[in-house]
C-alpha cells in the first residue's frame, strides 16, 4: 500500500486459518492499521491481493467486506456517542437484518418481530462480555468509561456475526485488571465460536503472550519476523525495532 512516495505496507504476506489468532506487533507507524484498512476495504491496495474464505476481496467496498464476515474495531472510538449502548450494538447488525423502511411501513408486524430479535441478541452480546455493559445499556455510549467503550466496540463488531474479527489495539486505555478481562473475553469468544479467526494489533505484550501461537512483527511496512511469541520476541530485528539498535546489542 503506497501513499505517494511512502510505502506503508510492503509485501506483508500471511494466511490465517479458521479459529486461529494472529497478533500483529510493531513500532508506531509500522503500518499495522494500514494493513487492517487494506483488508477491510478502507484502502484499495496499490498492489497485491486479499483473499477471504476462498474469494478475492481486494479493494471491495467496506460494506461488502462486513457482509462477507470481516468485522473490526478501531483505535479511536467510532461509536455513536449520543446513541445508547444497546442501539450501538443493534446498528452493528445492519448487514444481517432483512426488514427496511418499506417493511416498517407496510409489514409492521414482521419489522417489529425482527427488531425484538435484534434487541434480544444485542442484550445477549452485552451480557456475554466482561464488565457491566448490560447494566449500562440505556446510557449514551459517549458517557462510558474508556475500557467500556472498547468492550462496546467489540460487542458491536460481533453483532455482524463475523468469521474474522480484527481488533485494533483493544487494550489501549485499560489497566491490568481490565486487560486480563479482555484476554478472558477473547478466550471465551473462541470457545463459543471455534471457527472465529481473530487478528489483534497489540502493543501490550500481556495480551500477545496470551495468544502465543501466531505473532507477526512489522517494521517500516515490512514483515520482519513471524512465528510463535517466543520466536518473535527473541528475534534480534524485533528487539532492535522496539528498543533501538544500541539496546538490542547490549
Ligand atoms: N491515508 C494515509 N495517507 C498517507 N499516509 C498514510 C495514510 N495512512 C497511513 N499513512 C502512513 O503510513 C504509515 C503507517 O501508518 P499506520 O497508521 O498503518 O501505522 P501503525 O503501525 O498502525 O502505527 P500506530 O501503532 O501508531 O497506530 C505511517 O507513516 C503513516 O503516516
Amino acid at each position: 500500500m503506497r501513499f505517494g512516495g511512502l510505502v506503508a505496507v510492503n509485501n506483508v504476506g500471511f494466511s490465517l486459518a479458521k479459529g486461529a489468532v494472529l497478533s500483529v506487533i510493531g513500532p508506531n507507524g509500522a503500518g499495522k492499521s494500514t494493513l487492517f484498512n487494506v483488508i477491510t476495504g478502507v484502502y484499495k491496495p496499490t498492489a497485491g491481493t486479499v483473499t477471504f474464505a476462498g474469494a478475492e476481496i481486494t479493494g471491495k467496498p467496506a460494506y461488502d467486506v462486513v457482509e462477507r464476515g470481516i468485522a473490526r474495531t478501531f483505535q479511536s472510538s467510532r461509536l455513536f456517542g449520543d446513541l445508547s449502548v444497546l442501539d450501538n450494538v443493534i446498528i452493528g447488525m445492519h448487514t444481517r437484518t432483512r426488514t427496511g423502511v418499506l417493511d416498517a411501513l407496510f409489514r409492521p408486524a414482521a419489522s417489529k418481530r425482527e427488531m425484538a430479535a435484534c434487541v434480544a441478541k444485542a442484550e445477549a452480546l452485552l451480557k456475554a462480555g466482561s464488565g457491566d455493559l448490560y447494566d449500562q445499556r440505556y446510557r449514551p455510549a459517549g458517557a462510558l468509561a474508556q475500557a467500556d467503550r472498547r468492550r462496546l466496540e467489540i460487542a458491536r463488531a460481533l453483532a455482524s456475526e463475523p468469521k474474522l474479527l480484527l481488533l485494533d489495539e483493544p487494550s489501549v486505555g485499560m489497566d491490568e485488571t481490565e486487560t486480563d478481562a479482555l484476554v478472558a473475553d477473547i478466550r471465551r469468544l473462541r470457545v463459543e465460536n471455534p471457527e472465529l479467526a481473530v487478528i489483534l494489533i497489540e502493543h501490550d505484550m500481556r495480551v500477545v503472550e496470551a495468544f502465543p501461537d501466531n505473532v507477526m512483527c512489522i517494521d517500516y511496512g515490512s514483515k520482519i519476523a513471524e512465528g510463535s511469541f517466543a520466536t518473535v520476541r527473541s528475534d534480534p530485528r524485533v528487539q532492535e525495532a522496539y528498543l533501538g539498535k544500541a539496546a538490542a546489542d547490549a
